[in-house]
């Protein structure tokens, strides 16, 4: 038995060995011929320099070789013809880069030795003393040479891809880059060629990005595939970057948030750049708010993106959110609405939170004084605000938004507009100004981009002219976006209905009411909105929101494969925060209900002159508010409402006793009774002539309704607008 195994052994061994030497002769086989592969580039010089100057040394020396005066003019010839054809060579080549000087000194230096070591050949032949030798050390240097110019041309070390020779020259000639050096060229490794560019001394990046749409056409890649940005640091140099394959062409994944309860100053994802970094805007935690304009024709991607921006939002702790829009609101936002506080799809009622913002703008701003800061962080017992209008022309007056825009910025409230083509007839250009973070979707015509991104986006070619070929798909700038980001594609999340319901639902204990300052400076506009949103104070929340975690888990596992990204390890989730208290003297002058006179204590004279004119102003709106005389040929038909009635029916059978004049308190009274009943129906809108009847109910006359008006207004309960209609912002019998 052991013998066998043995003998078993002893065979096995020339086997292995057999093997081994198969396995052997393959390696030497595979390194031989990978050698070759290597070498085999480099073989033509040699080949060249072993056979050209034997063949044509002997071709000449036979022809003209053995008589003394052929040899003398074929000699001279072949010398002139090379002096001439080195001249050329050197002429024609190009010494503007290290690289191509080298080559043209090795081009002629190549030339004029073989035609010298020719001319000699004529007499001498190829084969003596000192042709051979000649040959023999020339030609091996010629070749190494240009061994030499073939690896500095395509290897490691190559500094710059030449762009004006052969089939490149040709193509560079087509696309207006003749004086372009294209160097470093790199793949990403995410669908993105980029590469160093330098322009010659008359030439020009900007003239480089205008070509961008032909380059584009030259590699067969998206127009918006090509984009050239400039150095700052250096006018001469920039950047090309060609987006060779799309990333984003199936969809991105909705980004879960990291957890509830964050602050606003976290990063908000909104999607991926066609490198697959991740897209995210921050504009609360920016040195400076930046207002945002989206744009996009419609199917362009508008509101998919706002469903992604409101579902991050709907899930933060201090962060209240607005939202107009007349034409499709529930449509668009429907199943997320729970985490909208105040979402508007009426116009009178759009018309009239725009109004009532001025008065929470001075609000926050006299509670940010108060709590010592310059402008909103996290710090303060507010909410930050995002106030977004979907086509705004239709909704507010420019100068109105103007002023909120300006104003808005530093008492922490974001202002979002969004719009299929933002012209100067849709948007006014100081508005515009004012919106320095921009966000543009598919557009149809290139310009229109500039309506929304800056230049310096749109002169690298970074402009989404693709209308709604793309949905998803734009450039975004400002609102804490660096710089270098701003001509990167990048595509907005698609998003999950039942998955962002259930996001929302789930969310709601982290949301905050909206603080009481900016709450009480709406007044009535806001606590009688038509819609209000759920937030952690809302009863029964806790168990709802308990059995909306359950529904989000279930829906994230039935959303379509690769629709939501959830966070590898989400955070500890935050407690919900517990309010603020306000510093007494930060609670605004609309918090309270209607103060003591405020004339008691101020100084007459100072303001004397304005109160004149606001009078006259106002009086001039009562008299135009009184319906004209219906009885024009009566004997009463040229009385003021200041003159005494006369007695004009004397033998009349009925008589009035004169109206008996209230106290002043009891006057107010009447009046604050008129204007909270209308409150309490809804109703909080109305011009000055519609309180004449309480007016006259009182015994007083029109200046004192006029006197009492600007009272009201100055005391935060009334806003007056530039046409003379009035907003209740508070009943006045009640306290905000
Ligand atoms: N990021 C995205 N990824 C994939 N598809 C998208 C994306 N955004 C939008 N879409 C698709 O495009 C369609 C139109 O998008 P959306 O309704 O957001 O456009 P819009 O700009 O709001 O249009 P409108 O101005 O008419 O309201 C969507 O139904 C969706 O199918």
């Amino acid at each position: 038995m052991a013998r066998r195994k043995n003998a078993e052994a002893a065979d096995a061994v020339p086997a292995v060995g057999s093997e081994l030497a198969t396995v052997g002769k393959g390696v030497v086989r595979a390194v031989g011929s990978y050698a070759l592969g290597k070498a085999l580039p480099y073989t033509p010089p040699w080949v060249a320099a072993a056979v050209l100057p034997p063949t044509a040394g002997f071709a000449v020396n036979q022809l003209w070789g053995d008589a003394a005066m052929s040899a003398g003019f074929a000699s001279a010839g072949i010398a002139l013809g090379g002096a001439a054809l080195s001249a050329v060579v050197w002429k024609t080549g190009d010494g503007t880069t290290k690289v191509r000087r080298f080559r043209r000194v090795q081009a002629t230096a190549t030339v004029a030795a073989s035609m010298g070591w020719l001319t000699c050949a004529v007499t001498a032949g190829p084969f003596g003393t000192p042709m051979l030798d000649i040959w023999l050390l020339g030609g091996a240097l010629l070749a190494a040479s240009w061994n030499a110019r073939q690896i500095m041309g395509h290897g490691a070390g190559a500094e710059a891809e030449e762009t004006n020779g052969g089939t490149m020259g040709k193509l560079a000639e087509a696309i207006g880059w003749e004086k372009v050096t294209v160097k470093s060229a790199k793949g990403t490794g995410k669908g993105t060629v980029k590469a160093q560019i330098e322009v010659a001394p008359s030439a020009t990046i900007a003239a480089v990005q205008s070509t961008a749409g032909k380059v584009a056409a030259a590699l067969q890649v998206p127009p918006s595939g090509v984009v050239v940005t400039p150095d700052p640091e250096d006018a001469s140099r920039g950047t090309v970057s060609i987006r060779v394959a799309d990333l984003l062409k199936d969809g991105v994944a909705f980004l879960m948030p990291d957890a509830f309860g964050l602050m606003p100053t976290e990063p908000i994802p909104l999607g991926m750049y066609a490198d697959g970094e991740l897209w995210a805007i921050n504009p609360f935690a920016a040195a400076i708010l930046q207002h945002v304009l989206v744009m996009g024709v419609t199917g362009a991607g508008k509101s998919e993106l706002l469903r992604t921006l409101l579902a991050h939002l709907a899930t933060r702790r201090k962060m209240s959110v607005f939202l107009v829009d007349l034409a499709k609101g529930r449509q668009t936002v429907g199943h997320m609405a729970d985490g909208i506080d105040w979402l508007i799809q009426d116009a009178r009622e759009a018309k009239r939170m725009l109004k009532s913002l001025p008065a929470a703008i001075r609000a926050r701003g006299d509670v940010l004084a108060a709590e010592g800061l310059d402008q909103w962080t996290p710090e303060s017992s507010l909410n930050a605000l995002l106030v977004w209008v979907e086509e705004a022309a239709d909704v507010v007056d420019f100068a109105e938004l103007d002023e909120i825009a300006r104003k808005a910025r530093s008492v922490g409230m974001w202002l979002g507009i969004s719009l299929q083509r933002a012209t100067h007839n849709n948007i006014s250009t100081d508005v515009r100004a004012n919106l320095q973070g921009a966000i543009c979707m598919g557009v149809n015509d290139p310009g229109d981009a500039g309506f929304c991104l800056p230049d310096s986006v749109t002169d690298t070619g970074a402009v989404p002219a693709w209308g709604s070929d793309r949905p998803g798909y734009g450039y975004a700038t400002g609102m804490g976006i660096p710089q270098d980001r701003w001509t990167m594609e990048a595509r907005s999340c698609l998003t999950d209905r039942t998955v962002l319901a259930a996001l929302v639902a789930a969310a709601a204990p982290y949301r905050d009411p909206l603080d009481a300052a900016t709450a009480a400076a709406l007044g009535q506009t806001y606590a009688q909105r038509a819609h209000q949103g759920t937030n952690r104070l809302t009863p029964g929340i806790e168990q709802a929101a308990a059995a909306a975690a359950e529904a989000l888990q279930a829906a994230i596992a039935a959303a379509p494969a690769g629709s939501v990204a959830v966070p590898a390890a989400p955070a500890p989730v935050p407690p919900a925060p517990r309010p603020v208290p306000l510093p007494a003297q930060a609670v605004p002058a609309a918090a309270s209900a209607v103060p003591a006179d405020p004339f008691e204590d101020d100084d007459m004279d100072d303001i004397e002159e304005t109160e004149a004119m606001q009078i006259e102003e106002i009086y001039e709106e009562v008299l135009g508010a009184i319906p004209g005389d219906p009885e024009p040929d009566a004997p009463y038909a040229g009385l003021g409402l200041d003159d005494d009635v006369p007695d004009i029916d004397e033998d009349g059978a009925m008589s009035f006793e004169p109206q008996e004049r209230m106290s002043t308190e009891d006057a107010r009274h009447t009046l604050y009774a008129e204007l909270d009943m209308w409150v309490s129906q809804g109703r909080l809108e109305f011009s000055p002539a519609d309180l004449i009847p309480a007016t006259v109910a009182t015994g007083r006359q029109r200046p004192w309704l006029q006197g009492e008006l600007k009272r009201l207004v100055e005391s935060g309960v009334l806003q007056r607008d530039g046409h003379g209609v009035y907003v209740i912002l508070h009943s006045p019998l009640q306290p905000a």
